[in-house]
């Protein structure tokens, strides 16, 4: 029931988000001030959550990993659990005019039924998270490392201790844009300092992507939220590892490759590294250390828009098959995925078909992208 009326939503999913802030603020007009100026990517990431949480009711167990994170996160714009009761009446509202041929009571129940349960799940994880942990964390910049026109890399300093596993992301906030926070992987494994290192790549259009790559310098100060992300390794296992990375999908495995040799297992780790030119492997000498350090490391540079140099033609999809002294079984290896959506995708349905099974192929596609 609730995937039918959903779908009506899905269809026109702008003017209905577009409806639902509507009335969200026609209601309660001082929650306007927790949205930043401009609220098109909110919008977005509105839907996505509500896809998400639409489509994850038959799988409990992601769904409350999901919104635990979520409601972590969501300390840092000022939310309470009154906002919720706010939010669900705008919801329904919208829902009853976006999906009024499939509306009955029996369907506002199911809806008010599942919010309720998100809700409280993410109410209850910002309450057992505001006993220990703030909400945000100031970080000064202390190096700022400009790789190309337009990536970063850049390295933060927390003022006080940020937990955090491998391949876990979190968002930031720059002082030129308050109230927008963007999601950035950490490329690094957990340091004694406590430094966390982010790459960015500044998109067209990207406020918070251009102020970080364009308009940051050492000595500045960003905001920070909670980390979160299941792309994280499984402490328990000793298999093969597989990390494949498009572009600056770079980071989260390069975090995860730093942990795997720091755990002092000698588990054959293998890093294909998708770039568009040879000027985009904006990382590789680091690479190359790595693999020089530690034997059982190989790392496989993969070019898609520069034939003939630096490494084989293609997208990571391309080589995976093929790659040498990696003998063994597809099921019996650990693989982590990240980079441009379509990147991702492409990845894993490959590990499918190679016969890699779903269970052990990790990606945060959906939450990178909210
Ligand atoms: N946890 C995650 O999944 C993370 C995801 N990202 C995402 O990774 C992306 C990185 O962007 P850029 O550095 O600009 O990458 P990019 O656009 O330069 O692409 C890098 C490589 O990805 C592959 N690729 C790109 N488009 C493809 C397509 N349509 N089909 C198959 N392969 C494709 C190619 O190998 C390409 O060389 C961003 O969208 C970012 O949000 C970044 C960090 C973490």
């Amino acid at each position: 029931m609730l995937k039918e009326s959903f779908n009506r939503l899905e269809n026109r999913s702008d003017k209905a988000v577009g409806y639902f802030y509507g009335r969200l603020f026609a209601a309660h007009p001082r929650l306007r001030a927790l949205f930043p100026v401009a609220l098109g990517d909110q919008r977005a990431r509105f839907f996505l959550a509500l896809t998400r949480i639409v489509w994850s009711q038959d799988n409990p167990e992601e769904l409350a990993a999901y919104l635990t994170g979520l409601g972590r996160g969501h300390r840092k714009y000022g939310v309470t659990a009154e906002h919720y009761r706010a939010v669900e009446d705008a919801l329904i509202a919208t829902l009853r005019v976006y999906a009024a041929d499939v509306w009955s009571p029996r369907a506002e129940e199911a809806w008010v039924e599942a919010f309720r349960s998100a809700s409280a799940t993410m109410i209850e994880a910002a309450e057992r998270d505001a006993g220990g942990a703030p909400p945000w964390w100031t970080a000064e910049v202390v190096e700022h490392d400009r790789r190309s026109d337009d990536l970063a890399v850049l390295t933060l300093n927390p003022e006080r201790p940020l937990p955090f596993a491998p391949g876990q992301y979190l968002t930031v906030q720059t002082f030129r844009w308050p109230r927008v926070w963007r999601p950035y992987s950490i490329a690094n494994a957990p340091r004694s300092d406590g430094r966390l290192r982010l790459h960015v790549r500044a998109r067209p259009g990207g406020w918070v992507s251009g102020a970080l790559v364009r308009g940051t310098a050492p000595g500045d100060t960003v905001l920070l939220g909670p980390a979160t992300g299941t792309m994280t390794l499984d402490p328990d296992s000793g298999r093969d590892l597989l990390l494949v990375a498009g572009g600056t999908g770079l980071a989260p495995v390069k975090a995860l490759a730093e942990q795997a040799v720091m755990s002092g297992r000698e588990r054959r780790v293998r890093l294909v590294v998708g770039a568009r030119t040879e000027s985009d492997l904006y990382d590789l000498p680091d690479l190359r250390l790595l693999e020089a350090a530690y034997p059982w490391v190989r790392v496989h540079p993969v070019l898609s828009d520069e034939p003939g140099s630096g490494g084989p033609h293609g997208t990571p999809a391309d080589v995976l098959g093929d790659l040498d002294d990696w003998d063994g079984a597809w099921d019996d290896r650990d693989a982590y995925v990240a980079g441009p959506a379509p990147m991702v995708r492409r990845t894993v349905a490959c590990l499918q078909r190679l016969g890699a099974p779903l269970e052990r192929i990790h990606h945060d596609l959906l939450k990178a992208e909210e």
